[in-house]
């Protein structure tokens, strides 16, 4: 049998924002989320030994239950009502998405093997308790589901598709160094006092192709707190500005930042520049299902 693969794409947060702190520690955030060509790719096929077997081409990625991609083939399998210790599948992730990165690198890749899962047991599951599996693994899994453009609500898994009038080009740099989700929502003041995005003003930018509007209304509120622990995002935030990108920021919890370009040329010219100094810069444009 061919093996199943999937694609796995990041996402960067175009902003965002805390509107409070829950009971259980998590935050209620108001972001605004797009899918970008970057890409795992995560092939399914059958083994030789009992079990499910995760392989990889990073070496640093857990292999064992730590693995998202295990995680969500747990929950898959156990939805499905499947033994996987009666299964022999191997799961391979052909890693691009750096990690721990701001970039959803993770969940892109527990989406994606709901999707490959699904295909290779030949099932089908309900839009909305895919979502709720998927919430279970982590709060970017729903919106890795869904893909495209959206505002993203609640713990973040409460979403709005948006219409986007014009394709971005961008370039990304992540820093040599990594920050934890959890110490940076930790580190986190509600009186910080952060700049915070406009996000109905970005919504109406992103729908009539308003770059200029778009780029002043951008913010995330959690790019201090994650400055103040890696300072070297400033400078790469700096660098992609000098090399003609109208607005750069910092991606979900960091430290990856990201700059947008008017046009694939000038992307391009910046990466060939930015990849001289940072071993970790990638190109990508946004990807758009509606
Ligand atoms: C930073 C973002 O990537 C922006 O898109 C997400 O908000 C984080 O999404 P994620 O990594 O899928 O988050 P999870 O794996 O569910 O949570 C990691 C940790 O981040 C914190 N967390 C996450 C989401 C949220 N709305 N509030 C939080 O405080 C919690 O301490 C949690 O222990
Ligand atoms: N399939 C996977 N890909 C990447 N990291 C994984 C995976 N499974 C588990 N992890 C672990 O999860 C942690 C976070 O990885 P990930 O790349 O998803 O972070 P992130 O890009 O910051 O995500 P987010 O933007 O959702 O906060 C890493 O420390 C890594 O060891």
């Amino acid at each position: 049998m061919e093996p199943i693969r999937e694609k796995a794409y990041a996402k960067v947060n175009l902003s965002l924002d805390i509107l409070g702190k829950r009971q259980d520690g998590y935050h209620e955030v108001s972001m605004i989320m797009q899918q970008i060509s970057l890409h795992d790719l995560i092939e399914i096929s059958t083994g030789r030994q009992p079990g499910i077997k995760i392989t990889s081409n990073k070496s640093k990625l857990p292999l064992n239950k730590n693995n998202l991609v295990y995680k969500a083939a747990e929950k898959l399998a156990n939805y499905h009502q499947i033994h996987l210790q009666k299964e022999s599948i191997i799961i391979h992730i052909e890693k691009n998405i750096p990690v721990a990165a701001g970039l959803a690198g993770g969940s892109a890749d527990a989406a994606a093997t709901f999707c490959a899962l699904n295909r290779y047991w030949k099932k089908e599951v309900a839009e909305n308790d895919l979502m709720d599996l998927g919430k279970e693994i982590g709060a970017d899994v729903p919106y890795c589901l869904m893909g495209g453009t959206a505002l993203a609500e609640g713990i973040g898994e409460k979403l709005t598709p948006l219409k986007v009038k014009t394709p971005m080009w961008m370039v990304l740099v992540k820093p040599p160094f990594s920050a934890s989700t959890a110490e940076v929502y930790k580190a986190f003041s509600m009186a910080s006092g952060n700049r915070r995005p406009d996000n109905q003003k970005i919504i109406e930018a992103l729908s009539k192709g308003k770059l200029a509007t778009l780029a002043f209304f951008m913010e995330n509120v959690l790019q201090p707190v994650t400055t103040s622990m890696v300072p070297e995002i400033e400078k790469v935030q700096k660098k992609l500005l000098e090399f003609n990108a109208f607005h750069a920021m910092m991606s979900g919890s960091g430290t990856t930042v990201f700059g947008l370009f008017k046009t694939r040329k000038k992307a391009e010219s910046a990466y060939e520049k930015l990849r001289k100094i940072y071993q970790e810069t990638y190109i990508a444009h946004t990807i758009h299902h509606r």
